[in-house]
């Protein structure tokens, strides 16, 4: 099985944030026989956020999806091409897809938390990864990074679902970076969160950006702008069989993106012209 963590990522030498941390190369996704998107080429930068913008089904969850290999969970999904996290790749039969999903980790739209302890929600996924160090000290220290620890630290044993939706959000966050994630994938993490709530995920996202790499799919243009370094903006096309086909229409620097877009279409749909 190859091991992640052999890279030459890891060599103290090469600064990490040099290299991308997660590189895809030619990826296509198909839903059984229906292509959903094409050829995607991109470098996700190490330490930074990197933002996907979109018209609806244009296939950015399902790149999203690529980086974890969750996309294999889905009957049906293929994805051909590339994928590589810390130059490994991450598709090639050696790789335990358990594995991967341990390393990058993932938060969804609707937080979930499970029908647990508000302890038991981060200590939970540890325990099963085999963690052998101090539970107390991983569950605090989770919470704190998810900047929820105030909030919650009188009662730990509540249950997670009586949280408000936006801490329900930020103990899901909590429950990813106790597995010791590198990546953090963010599936529209505040589309079912109030404006406060929203902020407050938002300012977490950049104190996380600190340790971990994150790419986040987002509904809200003003969003990614303000917390992405980097954005990609995927549309999609009409296909001869009457579907949609998406593919990634440009990627740069957030400010060049939504300021000075190389593409017309870019243009437009950062200036609320089309989607
Ligand atoms: N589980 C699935 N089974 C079959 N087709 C799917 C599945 N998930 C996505 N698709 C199709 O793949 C295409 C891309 O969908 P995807 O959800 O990745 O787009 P998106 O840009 O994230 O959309 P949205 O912004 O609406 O969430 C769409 O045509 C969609 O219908």
């Amino acid at each position: 099985m190859t091991n992640l963590a052999d890279s030459p990522m890891t060599s103290d030498s090469s600064p990490v944030t040099e290299q991308p941390a997660l590189k895809m190369e030619g990826v296509s996704v198909y839903y059984g026989s229906t292509p959903a998107v094409r050829e995607v080429f991109l470098d996700i930068p190490t330490k930074q956020i990197t933002a996907f913008i979109g018209p609806s089904g244009c296939g950015k969850s399902t790149v999203l999806r690529c980086f974890n290999r969750t996309n294999d969970l889905i009957p049906g999904a293929k994805v051909k091409g590339n994928v590589f996290f810390r130059g490994v790749n991450l598709y090639s039969k050696k790789v335990d897809p358990v594995e991967v999903r341990r390393r990058i980790g993932m938060v969804f739209q609707k937080p979930n938390p499970f029908p647990k302890s508000i302890y038991e929600n981060i200590a939970f996924g540890a325990r099963i990864n085999g963690f052998q160090g101090n539970m107390d000290q991983l569950v605090e220290g989770s919470l704190r990074k998810a900047a929820i620890w105030d909030e919650v630290k009188d009662k730990l044993k509540d249950s997670g679902l009586s949280l408000s939706g936006g801490q329900q959000q930020r103990l899901c966050i909590a429950r990813a970076i106790a597995i010791q994630p590198e990546v953090i994938l963010m599936d529209e993490p505040c589309s079912a969160l109030d404006p406060i709530s929203t902020l407050r995920i938002e300012e977490l996202m950049q104190e996380l950006k600190e340790q971990y790499t994150i790419v986040i799919v987002t509904h809200n243009m003003q969003q990614a702008s303000r917390v992405s370094d980097k954005t990609a903006f995927f549309n999609a096309e009409a296909t001869d069989q009457g579907g949609k086909l998406g593919y990634l229409v440009e990627f740069n620097d957030t400010v060049t993106i939504f300021t000075n877009p190389k593409q017309d279409y870019t243009r437009d749909y950062v200036s609320g012209r089309f989607g």
